[in-house]
Parts: structure tokens; sequence; C-alpha cells
């Protein structure tokens, strides 16, 4: 399942990052990257470690914390902390699967990643290519969000990023494990969310509709979590 969240930083929020990602010292991509995405892997990066990443990774985690279409489409158990990335012209990443197993230094735990996330932080006008395609039980996906927005896709899917062809397309990019790690089971209690959701604003709470779909729901999840 891929979602798209719109605005889960605020225009403030992206261009403080981009202040702060302007004094970044940036390296070469491939020191997260795994052996076979690490041939794929043509692109800048913010050292995981640094003061930089680490304030705007917070920045990051707060904010996904308000949005509630994060929380329902990924289910969330542990949020590696994101990372940060640049592809300037030329630049690129070949297909590949992200690692399934990421270790995180400070909390001395691994972490499977189920879910991807890429939240964009410079706007489309501002370079040409860049586009991150994903492929999808469903096919082909090609995106490119307005700078604020995220794509969120699971870990298990075959995905690229086209080359830069002009400007400089920056963003941020992390992993999730999930509470749901099956990508099937976690679509159908996103959608049936979402269906709720949409009740309730026409329904009273209490109305016996609302009531056995949401507690249909969380006995399902409660069925299918693994904590
Ligand atoms: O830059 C992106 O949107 C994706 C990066 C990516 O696929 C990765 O770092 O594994
Ligand atoms: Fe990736």
């Amino acid at each position: 399942m891929l979602v798209r969240i719109p605005q889960v930083l605020t225009p403030e929020e992206v261009a403080y990052c981009r202040h702060v990602l302007e004094q970044a010292a940036w390296v070469d991509g491939r020191i997260t990257a795994g052996e076979q995405s690490g041939k794929a892997k043509h692109n800048l990066q913010v050292p995981e470690d640094s003061a930089q990443a680490r304030e705007l990774g917070d920045i990051i985690l707060r904010a996904l914390g308000r949005n509630p279409l994060f929380t329902t489409a990924a289910l969330p158990l542990r949020v590696f902390p994101p990372l940060f990335n640049r592809y300037d012209v030329g630049m690129t990443f070949h297909a590949h699967v992200d690692n399934a197993i990421r270790f995180l230094p400070g909390a001395m735990q691994r972490i499977r990643t189920d879910v991807s996330s890429t939240l964009f932080l410079t706007p489309p006008e501002e370079y040409d290519g860049g586009e991150l395609v994903i492929e999808d039980t469903y096919g082909v996906q090609s995106v490119k969000l307005p700078a604020g927005d995220m794509v969120l896709y699971p870990a298990t899917s075959l995905h690229r990023v086209e080359p830069v062809t002009r400007g400089s397309r920056w963003s941020s990019f992390f992993w999730t494990q999930s509470m749901v790690k099956d990508d099937g089971q976690r679509r159908l209690l996103y959608e049936m969310d979402l269906a709720i959701m949409r009740t309730r604003a026409d329904l009273p709470d209490d109305h016996p509709g609302v009531l056995g779909m949401t507690a249909a729901y969380h006995n399902l999840l409660r069925q299918w979590v693994e904590m």
C-alpha cells in the first residue's frame, strides 16, 4: 500500500530544515547502504550521528506523532531516526530493496523495516527528474510531491530514484517497524479506519453502526499486532 500524506511539515518547518541542511556536511550516501544498494546509490547524505540530522530528525518525529494519517497507515512500533539525502544533477539511486534489519546505534537496538518513507523538502519546481519510482503490487508508481509532503510504501517494494537533470532534490527518508508487519493486513486496517472516520463524520459516535465497526477494528487489531 502506497500512501501520500500531505503537509507532514508546515512551510515554516520545511524552511527551517532547509536552512539547517544548507550548513550540513554532506557525505557520500553509500555510508548507510547495504552491499547491493551501495552499488546502486549515487547521492549525498548528512551523517546520521550529526547534530543537524538529530535536531531535524526530532522535528520530523514530532510531526509524525501529531499526524493521524501516518499513525493509522503505518501503525508504528518504532521509527528509525530520520536521515537526510540529496541528489544534485546526475545523481540517482538505481533499483533496490531496503535492508530488512537496521541497527539503531544510540538505542543498541535492531528494527525490522516494514514501511519506507520519503518526506520531500524541495518543491517539484526546483528540480527535474528525481521521481521516486515504486513497484507496488498494483503496478509502478512515480512519486514527486510538494515540499512537506511524504509518501510511505511497503519496504518490500523494489524502488529507485530517477536521475536529477536540473536543480537539486532534498528529502528526509526513514523506516518504520510496524505493529502489523504484513502489508495486506495493514492495508485492510487502514481502509477500515478511514471508513470509520468517514462514517463518524455523519453519524453520532453512539450509533450502533459506528460502535460495531469501531469494535471490529480494535478486535482485528488485537488479533494482528505484535509488540
Ligand atoms: O531518496 C529517496 O526518496 C529514497 C531513498 C532510498 O530509497 C534509500 O535511501 O533507500
Ligand atoms: Fe531505498
